[in-house]
């Protein structure tokens, strides 16, 4: 489980006006174990800051995240234990197969030979990466290098998972398998938090939504509870009406 608790971002302005950005403003909510959390909102919303907060990348100015009840802050490396991230930049290693960039985080995390070979088979399987899991990553699709740095993120098996726009070019069967595996990890219990500026990516899949937007939440809860917030029929007529425009919606 990962809470968020009014988490404040800012940077410098580098612009003539020097003006600071404020990139993520008192933001907070609960992403809960078993549950596909969601975090919408159009590009530049701070979903970005606000992911980079919870996975200890980023110290939040005010406010505090709780991963599994325990402050990022006082044990940063413990948190990193119980979180599995898919970080914005991909960045696998491109000398390395698929299977042995798995492997040098399994042995980062301190792994047997014997539990790294056993998780890469079971990751490798869930998210049908056979076919190039021993092959050098130079030259793979953005496809075959999402799920490789994802099946990186979760060789130590973490319960909570943190993905940055996990379906971002990815094409339309890649994708249905992605979402497959996310609601596997959901089933086994996991905490599974992703960001989307697509609302049809976020509404396939979660049980709970986050709507950002400006850096502030502008509204949560269930695709139902959204709806009826926004009063409007569908969710895409409440993501217009919580955001304020039509961005996000055409993927
Ligand atoms: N290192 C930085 N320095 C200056 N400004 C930053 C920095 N990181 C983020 N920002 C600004 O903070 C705001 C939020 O950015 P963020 O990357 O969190 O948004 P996002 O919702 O993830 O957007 P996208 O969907 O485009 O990836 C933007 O205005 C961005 O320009």
């Amino acid at each position: 489980m990962i809470v968020a608790e009014h988490l404040r971002k800012t940077f410098p302005g580098k612009g003539k006006d020097k003006q600071r950005v404020i990139a993520v403003d008192d933001v907070s909510f609960e992403a809960r174990d078993g549950e596909i959390t969601g975090l919408l909102g159009p590009n530049g919303a701070g979903k970005t800051t606000t992911l980079r907060m919870l996975y200890t990348l980023m110290r939040p100015e005010t406010g505090r995240v709780l991963v599994d009840g325990r402050d990022v802050a006082a044990d940063a490396v413990a948190a990193r234990r119980a979180l599995g991230v898919l970080p914005d930049a991909r960045g696998v290693y491109k000398r390395l197969t698929a299977r042995e960039n798995i492997a040098y985080f399994g042995e980062l995390h301190g792994l047997s030979p014997g539990d790294i070979a056993e998780r890469t088979r079971v990751l490798a399987e869930a998210l049908q990466m056979e076919d190039f899991l021993d092959r050098q990553t130079e030259g793979f699709s953005q496809g075959q290098r999402t799920k490789t740095a994802i099946a990186r993120a979760l060789v130590h098996d973490p319960r909570n998972v943190i993905l940055d726009e996990p379906t971002n070019g990815l094409d339309v069967m890649t994708t249905r398998g992605l979402r497959a595996f996310l609601k596997q990890l959901r089933a086994e219990g996991r905490c599974v938090i992703f960001s989307s500026h697509i609302m049809q990516e976020v509404a396939a899949l979660c049980d709970r939504i986050v709507v950002i937007a400006h850096g502030r939440v502008v509204a949560q809860g269930t695709p139902g509870e959204l709806r009826a917030h926004a009063g409007a029929d569908n969710l895409e007529d409440a993501f217009v009406k919580l955001i304020g425009s039509e961005e996000g919606l055409h993927a």
